[in-house]
This record gives C-alpha cells, sequence and structure tokens, in this order.
C-alpha cells in the first residue's frame, strides 16, 4: 500500500483491490479493528503525517475529501450507495463519475476514520454459512487529493489525485454458505462480478502480452469494473491483495485463486497524465499523423541546421520518426497488396459469376424455343382431335342414331323371326327381343360413349330410365348366337333383381301346396280329375287360373326359380325342375299356345312392375285356393266347367291384374285410392275381365311408350286378345279402352309363340306326366318334397 500511496501524495491516482473468497478475511484487511487497523487507516494515518511532516510551519499546499459507497445488486439490477449519506441512488456517468456522491473534507486521520466507520455501519452485510458477517457488495473508498498545483488538478476532472480502496465481496459457493432466496442473488451478483473483473483483468494482460490483439471490453458487464475501467485498462496503477484461508477444507479455492491471479502480477500499467485521451487518435488517423511528422521533419530540419546546441535532441527525433514512417510505409505496403489481391479476387468471381449468368441465359432460351415447340406441337394435336371429333359427329348425328335404334329394333325383329323358322318352338320371347336389343343397344353406347351408364342388371325392370341414355343404336348385323347369350346373361341378372319377390312367391306356394295335398290326399279322384282332365289337349280358352291345382304345381315346379327364368324358359334356367323334363316334349305338342299365352302376357305385366310379384303371387294362390275350393264343393273336373264357371274362374285372374296395374299407378305416383278400389272385394265381384285386361293393355302399352323394345311383349298380350284366347265382350271392351284406342292396335305380331310353347312345357309337363302316370298320388309327392326342401 506503501507505493499506492507514496504515489498518491505525488499526484497519481491509484487503487487497491482486496480480493478472495468469503470469510477469508478481505473486510478485516481492509479496515480492521481498532486493535489491528486495516489498510484503510493505516493509509490515512500516513498520508497525514506525510502530509504533516511536509507543510510543518507552511501553508498546506493539498487538501483531501474522502468519499465512501457500495455497488450492490437489486434483483437483476445493479445501484449504488452513498454510506456517508442519506442521498438517494447515485448514477454512475460514462467518465467513471459518481453523480451525486457526497464526498466529505478530511482534515487528520481520526475525522476520516470515524467517517469510514460510520460508513461501514450502513453497509449491507449478512450472516452465511461461511461467514456471520459476509459483506453484501462491492465497498469502495476513494480519497481525493486538491493540490493547489494546477498542473495536478488537471488528473482529475474534479482535481487532484485519487487513491481508490475497494473490498470486493467474496466469491461464494452455495454448497458452502448454504444461501437461499435474496442471499443466493446475492451470490449470484457477486460472483458475477468477481469473474467480470477476473475477466478484465486477464485481457488486460493479454492485450499486454500481444499489442495486436485488442483489448476486449469486459468491463462493460458490471458496474464495478465500468467504475474501475481506467485500471482495468492499465492507464493507472492497481495493486491487488489477494486473502485466502488457511483451512484444508480451502485448499481448492486458495489453489485456484492464486493459479489466477498469479499472472496479474506481470500486468504493466502505463501512467499517462494526458495520453488516454490522444491515443485513440493517433491509432485511428495513423496516415495522417505520418504526414504531419514529415512535414513537421521538412519544418524542423531548417530549425535544427540552424539551432545550435539541438542537433543531437534534432537527430533522435528524426530517428524515431524515420522509424515511424518506416513501419507505416510497410503497413502501407501491405494493405495495398492486401487490396490488390482482393481486387484479383472480385475480378475472378465476377467473371466466373458472369460465365455462369451467361450459360443460364443460353439454357434459358434453349428451354423456352423448346416450350414453344411443344406449344405448336399441342396445338396442331387439338387441330386433330377436333376434326376427329367433327368426323365422328358427321358419322354419327342424331337423327342417325334415332333411326338407328328403329333399324337395330327392326334388325332384332328380323332376328327373332329368324330365331322362329330356325328354332321352331324354341325359347326366344318377347322379354327375349326386349334384353337383346338392350344389350345391342348397352354395348354400342359403351363403344361409342364409354361415359353412358347402361345398368344391365335391371334391365326390364329399369327399361324406362334407361331408354333415352341408351338410345343409340347400330344397324349390324346381330348375331343369333350373341343374342341368345346376352338373353341368358340378362336372366340371370334379372333374377338377382326378383329375388326378393319370389322368395315371398316360394313361400305362398308352400302353403298353398299344404292345401293341395290334404284335398289331395282326401279326394284324390276329384283332384286328379280336375286337374289332369286334359287328355287330348287342353282346348278351353280361359287362363293358366283355370287349372288351379296345375298352376300351383307349376309355381312349386318353378319354385327355386325366378321369374326371368320361367319367362325365358331356358332349359338350364332352373335346375330343379330335372324330374319333370321326362315327359316335357310328348306334352308340348298336345297343348295350344294360346292356352298359355295369358300367363306369359300376365307375367310379363308382373316382370315388367317388379314390386307387384309378391302380391300377385299371393293372388294367385288365392285364387288357386279359391278355385280348389270350388272345385271340390262341385266334385267337378276342369274338363266339365261350364263357360260361366270358366269365366268366374277366369274372373279370379282379375285381382292379380288389377293389383298389379295398381300397383304400376302407384310406382308412377298416379291414384292410390284407384288401385285400392281394384283391390276391394266388392270391385272385384263387379268388375269385368275385359276391364282388367284392358287396363293391363294399358300398363303394358304405357311401358311400351317408356321401352319401345318391351312393345314387343306388350303387344302379344293384345294379339292374344285379338285372337280370343279369353271370352270377352268386344263392345264392351272397346268402351272401357276408348281411352287408348291407338294402343290396341299396335304391333300385329305372332313372334310369342315358342317363348309359350316352352312355358307350356314347363309349367305344364308334370301334370300331363301325372296324367299319364296311373301313380298320380305318387307322382304328386315328389313336389312336396321339393318344396320342402326349399
Ligand atoms: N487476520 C485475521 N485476524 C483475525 N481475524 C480475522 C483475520 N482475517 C479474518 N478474520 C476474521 O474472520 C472473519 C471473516 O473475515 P472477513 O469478514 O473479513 O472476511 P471477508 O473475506 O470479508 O468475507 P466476505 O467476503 O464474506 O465479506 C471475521 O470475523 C474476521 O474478524
Amino acid at each position: 500500500m506503501s507505493p499506492l500511496v507514496d504515489d498518491f501524495l505525488g499526484g497519481k491516482s491509484g487503487l487497491l483491490v482486496a480480493m478472495g473468497p468469503t470469510g477469508s478475511g478481505k473486510t478485516h484487511t481492509v479496515f480492521g479493528t481498532a486493535r489491528n487497523p486495516g489498510i484503510v487507516p493505516l493509509t490515512l494515518q500516513k498520508i497525514f503525517s506525510s502530509t504533516d511532516e511536509s507543510d510543518t510551519g507552511t501553508e498546506p499546499t493539498r487538501s483531501f475529501c474522502l468519499s465512501m459507497f457500495e455497488i450492490l445488486c437489486e434483483g437483476k439490477a445493479e445501484r449504488i450507495v452513498d454510506l456517508l449519506s442519506d442521498a438517494a441512488d447515485l448514477v454512475l456517468q460514462q467518465s467513471a463519475i459518481i453523480k451525486g456522491l457526497k464526498e466529505v473534507d478530511i482534515s487528520n486521520s481520526m475525522d476520516a476514520e470515524s467517517l469510514v466507520s460510520r460508513g461501514m455501519l450502513k453497509r449491507s452485510t449478512a450472516a452465511t454459512n461461511a461467514n456471520s458477517e459476509s459483506s453484501r457488495s462491492q465497498c469502495i473508498i476513494t480519497l481525493r487529493a486538491i493540490h493547489k498545483n494546477n498542473d495536478l488538478q488537471s488528473e482529475h476532472p474534479l482535481g487532484g489525485s485519487v487513491l481508490t480502496i475497494a473490498d470486493l465481496a467474496g466469491a461464494e459457493r452455495k454448497k458452502s454458505t448454504g444461501n437461499m432466496g435474496s442471499r443466493l442473488l446475492e451470490s449470484n451478483f457477486i460472483n458475477n462480478t468477481s469473474m467480470v473483473f477476473g475477466n478484465c483483468l486477464r485481457a488486460l494482460l493479454d492485450h499486454q502480452k500481444n499489442q495486436k490483439k485488442t483489448l476486449e471490453k469486459h468491463f462493460k458487464n458490471s458496474m464495478l469494473t465500468r467504475y474501475l475501467r481506467d485500471y482495468l485498462e492499465g492507464k493507472k496503477k492497481m495493486t491487488l491483495i489477494l486473502n485466502v484461508k488457511p483451512g484444508d477444507d480451502d485448499y481448492s479455492d486458495t489453489s485456484y485463486l492464486l493459479r489466477q491471479a498469479s499472472p496479474y502480477m506481470k500486468i504493466r500499467y502505463t501512467n499517462f497524465d494526458d495520453s488516454s485521451d490522444l491515443a485513440p487518435q493517433k491509432r485511428s488517423s495513423v496516415s495522417l499523423i505520418c504526414q504531419e511528422n514529415k512535414k513537421k521533419r521538412k519544418v524542423q530540419k531548417p530549425e535544427v541546421l540552424t539551432a545550435e546546441g539541438n542537433d543531437s535532441v534534432d537527430k533522435s527525433d528524426d530517428t524515431k520518426l524515420s522509424e515511424r514512417d518506416d513501419f507505416l510505409n510497410s503497413e502501407l505496403r501491405r494493405l495495398s497488396r492486401s487490396e490488390e489481391i482482393m481486387k484479383n479476387l472480385f475480378r475472378a468471381l465476377w467473371a466466373y459469376s458472369k460465365q455462369k449468368l451467361l450459360e443460364s441465359e443460353s439454357t434459358a432460351k434453349s428451354l423456352r424455343e423448346l416450350l414453344s415447340e411443344k406449344d405448336i406441337q399441342i396445338i396442331e394435336l387439338k387441330k386433330e382431335l377436333n376434326n376427329l371429333k367433327s368426323c365422328s359427329h358427321e358419322k354419327f348425328p342424331v337423327a342417325e342414331r334415332n333411326d338407328a335404334l328403329s333399324l337395330g329394333h327392326a334388325a332384332l325383329s328380323s332376328a327373332s323371326q329368324s330365331n322362329q323358322t330356325h328354332l321352331g318352338s324354341s325359347d326366344v320371347t318377347a322379354d327375349d327381343f326386349n334384353l337383346g336389343t338392350e344389350f345391342v343397344v348397352e354395348e354400342v353406347s359403351e363403344e361409342l360413349f364409354p361415359s353412358y351408364d347402361c345398368e344391365r342388371s335391371s334391365a326390364n325392370c329399369e327399361m324406362e330410365g334407361k331408354s333415352v341414355d341408351c338410345d343409340i343404336s347400330v344397324t349390324n348385323s346381330v348375331d343369333e348366337q350373341e343374342l341368345n347369350l346376352r338373353h341368358l346373361k340378362t336372366d340371370e341378372s334379372c333374377t338377382a333383381d326378383a329375388f326378393g319377390p319370389e322368395c315371398n312367391v316360394e313361400k305362398e306356394n308352400i302353403e298353398i301346396m299344404v292345401h293341395v295335398d290334404d284335398k289331395e290326399f282326401d279326394n284324390s279322384e276329384s283332384f286328379s280329375e280336375q286337374t289332369f282332365a286334359h287328355d287330348g289337349g287342353v282346348t278351353h280358352g280361359t287362363s293358366h287360373l283355370d287349372y288351379p291345382s296345375d298352376q300351383s304345381l307349376t309355381e312349386l315346379h318353378t319354385l327355386p326359380c325366378t321369374k326371368s327364368e320361367r319367362a325365358s324358359l331356358s332349359p338350364h334356367g332352373c335346375g330343379k325342375k330335372a324330374p319333370m323334363e321326362q315327359s316335357e316334349e310328348e306334352l308340348s305338342s298336345n297343348i295350344e299356345v294360346e292356352d298359355v299365352q295369358h300367363y306369359v302376357d300376365i307375367k310379363e305385366v308382373k316382370h315388367h312392375d317388379c314390386p307387384s310379384s309378391s302380391q300377385e303371387a299371393s293372388s294367385d294362390t288365392e285364387a288357386v285356393s279359391s278355385s280348389q275350393a270350388l272345385v271340390e264343393q262341385q266334385g267337378m273336373g276342369a274338363g266339365d266347367k261350364n263357360p260361366e264357371e270358366l269365366e268366374s274362374v277366369s274372373g279370379r285372374c282379375e285381382p292379380t291384374v288389377e293389383k298389379t296395374i295398381a300397383e304400376h299407378d302407384n310406382v308412377d305416383g298416379q291414384r292410390p285410392d284407384k288401385a285400392n278400389d281394384h283391390a276391394s272385394p266388392q270391385k272385384k265381384a263387379s268388375t269385368a275381365p275385359t276391364k282388367s285386361c284392358c287396363q293391363a293393355a294399358e300398363s303394358t302399352a304405357d311401358v311400351k311408350e317408356n321401352c319401345p323394345a318391351e312393345g314387343i311383349a306388350a303387344d302379344t298380350k293384345e294379339n292374344r286378345q285379338a285372337e280370343g284366347g279369353i271370352a270377352t265382350d268386344d263392345k264392351k271392351e272397346e268402351g272401357l279402352c276408348a281411352s287408348k284406342p291407338s294402343q290396341k292396335t299396335k304391333k300385329p305380331a305372332r313372334r310369342l309363340l315358342p317363348m309359350s310353347a316352352m312355358m307350356l312345357k314347363d309349367f305344364t309337363g308334370p301334370h300331363i306326366d301325372a296324367v299319364t302316370d296311373t301313380k298320380r298320388v305318387a307322382t304328386v309327392r315328389p313336389f312336396r318334397w321339393v318344396i320342402h326342401s326349399c
């Protein structure tokens, strides 16, 4: 401390810092006790003792003032507290001057010591596990000497030299101190300040070791180092006191501190009075200084030559100036070389980037050309596509397509006629024409217009909705075999659609069969007579309901089959009629086709009205039951029926047809009450069979309108009526059907005779077989087994 005091008294500023871990005696070293005074009391005593000695008998040439403050943490911030006054927080200015800090003039050591003691009472301390009176702040005491000599006052803005003594808070370990909460924050602040202080010293040492390495400004990181900036930059003298603890447990801390601080002994300070302000200007304007020095040299040289006795001084100055000029010139050459290298580098980069840019432009140009070529190709392709579209429209205009449809129907008609002639009583029916025509249309539509969706599965039932979309046909020749194949496929698909109603029919038929069986076992003679008394051909002109037993047996025989299968009469359509096929061919030739035609027509009507199939079957079975009961009561065979009975029996078909028509009307959204009227028993009794048949014809005509192909099937009913298969009143029929006069005169074709024959084989074969068999009951029982197995 003595060198610092001497410099201080000589007008130079100095700093003393006590540093070390907590509880190592820093405060004790700095302030001491009454018995063992510390550095501060001793310094004060030395200062005033020396002053007294120098000023003995004379007027004092200098005065001293003392200030004391602490830097502590408040949260994450730092603040300065004046320990000698109760003033508000102090502000640290840029020039390391604390604004508002109270300085107390001291004239002797006693007053100064008492003042320091008073300030120590105000310093913030706290008890930790490491120290009962641990310092929680950085305490700084400044002694400023105000010299009455003006030259010395220029060192400090306030005038005079400054001696600074700092008692730093010792670095703390959380484990040793056990600090929590605010104490822990204080520990962080203390440790951070100690770290920054050490970093500043290390940076200063590194800078002094290597002048080219810039001095890092770590002092900005804490208020203490900002205040002590000049000392930490080596501008003023600084002395460190390292306090360590002698305990064995403190060996690591002591070792660490000594290894850390020992290099600081190499720090040298340069005590320039006013050089600190000029140095940055010199560094920033080296070239200007060089030029100025050259000018000075030129100016000074004549003076040196003229001035005697100063030659040696001028020569030494010239040597220094020449050395500096050489240094500056070398620096300039180095800079110019670096500049030239950078210029060449940028030129090379520019040339390379320019070349790449040109290459990219050429590539883009080629790509644009390629794109334009592709565009031209696309335009040409579009033109070709338009030409193709126009050609296709010219080939298949709308009118021609409509004509093609009619021609397709004509072709189908011719094909059907050829089928008739070729196959004789083969399996070509009205439905076959419908389905065949439709599939031709569908196929052509799919070929020409793939987007059209013609559903095949519901070909017959949904013909109305598809006729418009599929109204495109071609007049290509229709292959008969292809027609048959398509016909089979269509039958299968339609079977799937009619599966639900058919199941209901099966149930009804099962009940009927039980009834018939019972009657059979009870009255086998009457049953056989009424059912199978048609030897030599059935000639009566009633509908199939004239043969209630036949009807039931036929239904039973075709029980597993679907309606479409029965309509198509395909020999492979129903695998369960194998037991009946033995005598089919023998019987088919003995039965007139017209008797079966009515049944076919009714089935066709049902076929068009799929939802009514179950009710139709129900009506049929009811008719069968009633017919059976009537036969039993009268004990008459079918062959003995008179025309009235036949008419009454044939009238049982009315509910079937009427219900079908009513349901058809319901489906079309027409008067439901009308359908109910038709279904009521009173209406049944009063309604003539011709009326119902006429209504059925209307329904078929409606179907024919919507579905031209089905019109062929509808025509078969009209043909049948025209041929007199049913005893009808022509006048009454004309009156009832007056609303539809045009529909009665359509299509005088008889194309369905072969199909009728096949149907006849289907549902009359077993009966004939039963007739020819002497054991009729035994023949009937297999049907019963078939029913129960189903
Ligand atoms: N040389 C010494 N002689 C006698 N007692 C000492 C000496 N050094 C330290 N002490 C005692 O040790 C205790 C801690 O000392 P001190 O408070 O000075 O440590 P510190 O380094 O300042 O701690 P902190 O950094 O926590 O303030 C004090 O009670 C002090 O009286």
